[in-house]
């Protein structure tokens, strides 16, 4: 996953409302953050490695000028580690277009050659971002070439709609497109998610947003109007007017491991409060846990993400709730970081056990999801050094088995716990007393409950089910040989890749 936002202001410069916004969404990219603004026919980017707070000063709004702007963190599903894969991409024609992108395209190796084939096309980058930027731009040249060059609106909706029919996989997107305004779509599926949201401007036209999850709206006085339909394109044109186009048929399939673990809380995606649905799944695993008839003297949640399930298990069953765990919250999220040596590492520094809630104790240990186990394993044996008599853990998803292919960084089967061993034996791998997995159809109630217009979800790390094309079981079996994300973090891989760490932004077209 990765964060985006955009934000079209018809008064005020916009950098330092996007980075506002771009610090509401860290949690869905850690590794690279980029910004770019566009004034008076110039853009300006800055983007490197780093978090928000690290990679921007407050003197880069003297430099990222300009009422119209977006932004990216990444968190790479594709491609490398490299700065030179922070987002945004530019390509300087037609027009001249940036693009930030969260999702994964799962049909990059016959797009990059048609790109660099038949398009003749040089790419600077491993990315399936700056692939999907070129596909655009080859169609909305394609468009221009059919149409005429007059009417530049109607000719990226006509590009976006033939890249749409190219491309597969996940992608919610937003592009600043140079004399023309910002422009958002978002794939057939509506994997990933994408939302829009007004506020009201001063004179003639209104503000607007793009953005992965609303809880970036709220800090920028904007109010959401609504999701993006799958398939769709939006486009706020320089005067502040919003114009809208169905690209392509959708039929929204948005991903279930938003609302277990990616989103924040208080985002509500697609219809579906996040944190009412986090409750929910609480409410159907108390009833497992009830079931087992298992003396617990306490619940306790692997803090962030498994409170609110932890609060409503307790609430249910009556165990008392125990907040046994303690983060330090200076240490980052360990599934996203690279390598699997760091990430063990980390969740020793990252978690502590309170001994006098665990000596003597048999406590029920609660998770959002189990993925590598590297997490929970530690957990279950930190909380043995502190005493604990048994250590049972539940987990608000169900195991997942599958890799994900539309953005999440869980590539290889066989880096997953649950892929090939019963619960039972996963349960000794843990080294726990019991194991509680969230049933599927559970968790699609809490999810679909929320909105009932939803008729499925994506849930392919858990049930295999790849719903866009092309994912064959000749592609999974080539992720379990190849890397998907290269670790290296030298500098461009190609001649003549910039490098747009410079503490001044310049112009770039
Ligand atoms: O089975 P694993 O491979 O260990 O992955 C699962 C863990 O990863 C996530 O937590 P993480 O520590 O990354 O972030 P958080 O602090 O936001 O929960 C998730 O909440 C699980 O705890
Ligand atoms: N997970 C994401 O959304 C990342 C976007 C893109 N695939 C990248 O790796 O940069
Ligand atoms: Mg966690």
């Amino acid at each position: 996953m990765c964060g985006i936002l955009g934000i079209a202001n018809r008064n005020d410069d916009v950098f330092a409302e996007i980075y506002d916004g771009l610090l509401m969404l860290q949690h869905r990219g850690q590794d690279a953050s980029g910004v770019v603004t566009y004034t008076g026919g110039f853009f300006r980017e800055r983007k490197a490695n780093g978090l928000v707070k690290d990679v921007f000063q407050p003197t880069d709004a003297e430099t990222l000028t300009g009422r119209v702007g977006m932004g990216h963190v990444r968190y790479p599903t594709a491609g490398s580690l490299s700065a030179s894969e922070a987002q945004p991409f530019f390509v300087n024609a037609p027009y001249g277009i940036y693009l930030v992108h969260n999702g994964n395209i799962t049909n990059t190796e016959a797009q990059r050659e048609k790109v660099t084939g038949k398009y003749s096309r040089h790419l600077r980058t491993t990315s399936d971002s700056e692939i999907l930027l070129n596909v655009l731009a080859d169609k909305v040249a394609d468009a221009i070439k059919v149409n005429g060059s007059s009417d530049a609106i109607r000719n990226i909706f006509a590009g976006v709609k033939m890249t749409m029919e190219r491309v597969q996989g996940a992608y919610s997107v937003i592009c600043l497109v140079a004399g023309v305004g910002m422009l958002a779509f978002r794939d057939p599926h509506g994997i990933r998610p994408l939302s829009v949201a007004k506020r009201q401007a001063d004179g003639e036209g209104d503000d607007y947003a793009f953005a992965s999850e609303d809880v970036a709206f709220g800090i920028n006085g904007f109010d959401k109007l609504r999701d993006v339909k799958p398939g769709e394109a939006l486009l706020v044109d320089l005067d502040g007017n919003l114009h809208e186009f169905q690209a392509v048929e959708g039929r929204l399939t948005p991903c279930i491991f938003e609302y277990v673990y990616l989103a924040r809380p208080d985002s509500v995606l697609d219809g579906v409060s996040v944190y009412q649905s986090q409750i929910r799944m609480g409410k159907t695993l108390a009833k497992q846990i009830e079931k087992s008839g298992l003396e617990i003297d306490a619940v306790i949640p692997v803090p962030d993400s498994a409170r609110p399930v932890a609060l409503e298990v307790s609430n249910i069953t009556g165990i008392r709730y125990r907040e046994a765990l303690v983060k330090n919250r200076y240490v980052g999220r360990t599934f996203i970081m690279p390598g699997q040596a760091e990430r063990q590492k980390s969740v020793r520094r990252k978690l502590n056990a309170i001994p006098r809630e665990m000596d003597g104790k048999n406590i029920l240990l609660i998770d959002d999801s189990i993925v590598r186990g590297n997490t929970i394993k530690k957990i279950v044996q930190m909380c043995r050094e502190a005493g604990a008599k048994k250590v049972y853990i539940a987990s608000a998803s169900p195991p997942v088995a599958y890799p994900n292919v539309y953005g999440i960084d869980m590539p290889t089967k066989h880096e997953l716990i649950a892929n090939g061993l019963s619960i039972e034996e996963i349960r000794q791998e843990l080294g726990a007393d019991a194991l509680f997995y969230q049933k599927l159809e559970d968790l699609v109630w809490a999810a679909k409950e929320g909105n009932p217009d939803i008729e499925q979800f994506d849930c392919s790390c858990f049930d295999g089910n790849y719903i866009t094309g092309g994912v064959t079981p000749e592609y999974l079996a080539n992720l379990e040989t190849s890397s998907r994300v290269s670790k290296k973090i030298e500098e461009a891989p190609t001649p003549g890749a910039s490098w747009n760490g410079a503490r001044l932004a310049e112009p770039t077209s």
